[in-house]
């Protein structure tokens, strides 16, 4: 079956790595791409270490284009006010591209300007060359991009997001935006941030018509949106398959390394579906294709963030687990005693649990397809012989669940009895009315990969200004 039209887009042909970190003119990253030797030339950047000597003083500059530094080269005839730079300060400095003895690029120095001093005694947290945990790096949220491991991580983190975009063009699906602010409770969780205006005038005279505060503005509760497959479903009856790649808001209380209050979520929805497989393939795919892009392109960064390189990524060579939920539940079953708590089908499976299957199997991702009705929201399509539903979760090494997604329900009748009664959702089924067709579709959390691929303990180490409970203030 043809599932996908390929619609390239000239303007997402370029070679990512390349385009993406090599923006600045006069960057560092293009300086160590493609040294003139001899000419002239300017970086603006930070010193990320100065060792002053005798005859001369050699200056580690950084300016966030690529984790490589250049070595600048400050003889004393120059005379530069050497006390006032330090690790940490903001320079310009400009010279000739030269090449040391053993074939490093560097620039000989004709001048240097001080931006702004880094001042140690303000308390800045970072000393050159020291290594930092995580833990101690968080607790200076706005100052994250001085460490070279967190400047890394965010430059991965721009890649894969346009070889997420590149991928889907590749595959046809269209990009659309869908709304931050909704009516709906898509995942049934309970989970929603409530959105009312923080307007007093406004709510004052909106008030007179005795509406309750909650539903002033929309007048019906709006939300924050924790999933944006309603209206993706919507958009595929008519545009085909259709994806994308937004800021997504749950209210879990949970401040565990697995959560964010806010993170970014992949949603996809693919038209003209009828079987789970192709859905799985299709996830597969994508999941193989960005980590290569990446592995390919972003090689150094990789590396840096985390000191992982290519053997770690060994599962990209096998085909992923597919697992029922029952066959998933006897292996979690035969290994109880490994368990704080036991796997059950009435609850379903702990970070715990998904974290155990995988390592169980091989450490290759692990699709668990074939969920009892009660462990997923209403909006899945049943299995025609027993009481399962055409969903699928998948789990990823040493983080669990990355992916959940599945075929929709498209039996008008089972649906509207399915229906949720809160938050009526009328328009779900108005365009099952009007030429309806099959869909699938999945959300991936952009986070949670970036965790597996880069092994990040924390996922808040993975976003620039993360959220969780209590922690919002910067
Ligand atoms: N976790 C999710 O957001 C799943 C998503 N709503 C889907 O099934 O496509």
């Amino acid at each position: 079956m043809a599932l996908y039209i390929h619609r390239p887009l000239s303007f997402l042909n370029y070679k990512i790595g390349f385009l993406n970190i090599c923006f600045k003119k006069y960057s560092i990253c293009s300086l160590l791409r493609n040294p003139e030797l001899g000419s002239e030339i300017e970086i603006k950047g930070w010193i990320a270490n100065i060792r002053k000597q005798k005859h001369n003083i050699f200056i580690d500059v950084k300016d966030g284009s690529t984790s490589e530094q250049v070595q600048v080269i400050v003889s004393s005839d120059l005379n530069v006010n050497t006390k006032e730079l330090s690790a940490g300060s903001s320079i310009i400095t400009s010279g000739s591209i030269v090449k040391s003895p053993k074939g490093n690029i560097e620039i000989l120095a004709k001048k240097i300007k001080l931006i702004s001093k880094c001042s140690t005694e303000e308390g800045y947290p970072f000393a050159p060359r020291k290594e930092y945990s995580p833990e101690y790096i968080r607790q200076y949220l706005h100052l994250r991009t001085k460490t070279n491991h967190f400047a890394s991580l965010l430059r991965v983190r721009n890649s894969a997001v346009l070889a997420f975009h590149s991928a889907f063009q590749d595959e046809g699906v269209i990009n659309v935006h869908t709304p931050i602010l909704t009516s709906n409770d898509c995942e049934g969780a309970g989970e929603t941030f409530k959105v009312i205006p923080d307007n007093e005038h406004l709510l004052k005279s909106m008030a007179k018509s005795g509406v309750h505060v909650d539903e002033i503005f929309f007048n019906k509760k709006s939300y924050l949106t924790v999933s944006a497959q309603f209206h993706l479903e919507a958009l595929a009856n008519g545009l085909g398959s259709v994806y994308t790649f937004g800021p997504t808001f749950r209210a879990e209380n949970s401040k565990s390394r697995f959560h964010l209050a806010e993170f970014y979520m992949i949603e996809v929805e693919i038209a003209f579906l009828e079987e789970l497989k192709p859905l799985l393939n299709f996830v597969e795919r994508l999941l193989k294709k960005v980590t290569n892009n990446l592995l390919d392109n972003n090689i150094s960064d990789i590396v840096s963030c985390q000191g992982i390189n290519r053997t770690e990524f060994e599962w990209l060579e096998k085909d992923f687990v597919i697992l029922s939920f029952d066959e998933a539940l006897n292996i979690l079953n035969c290994n109880a005693s490994q368990f704080k708590k036991l796997a059950n089908a009435q609850n379903g499976f702990n970070k715990e649990h998904e974290i155990f299957l995988v390592k169980y199997l091989g450490n290759i991702p692990t699709f668990i397809i074939d969920w009892p009705r009660h462990l997923k929201p209403f909006y899945m399509k049943e299995c025609k012989n027993d009481s399962k539903v055409l969903a699928f979760d998948l789990l990823a090494p040493d983080v669990g669940e990355i992916v959940g997604g599945g075929l929709r329900e498209d039996d008008f009748q089972k649906l509207e009895e399915k229906l949720p009664k809160e938050g009526v959702l009328e328009w779900y089924l108005d365009f099952r009315k009007f030429g309806g067709i099959s869909t699938g579709g999945f959300g991936l959390g952009f986070e949670r990969y970036l965790q597996t691929i880069l092994k990040i303990d924390n996922i808040k180490d993975t976003i620039p200004f993360p959220r969780w409970p209590h922690n919002c203030s910067l």
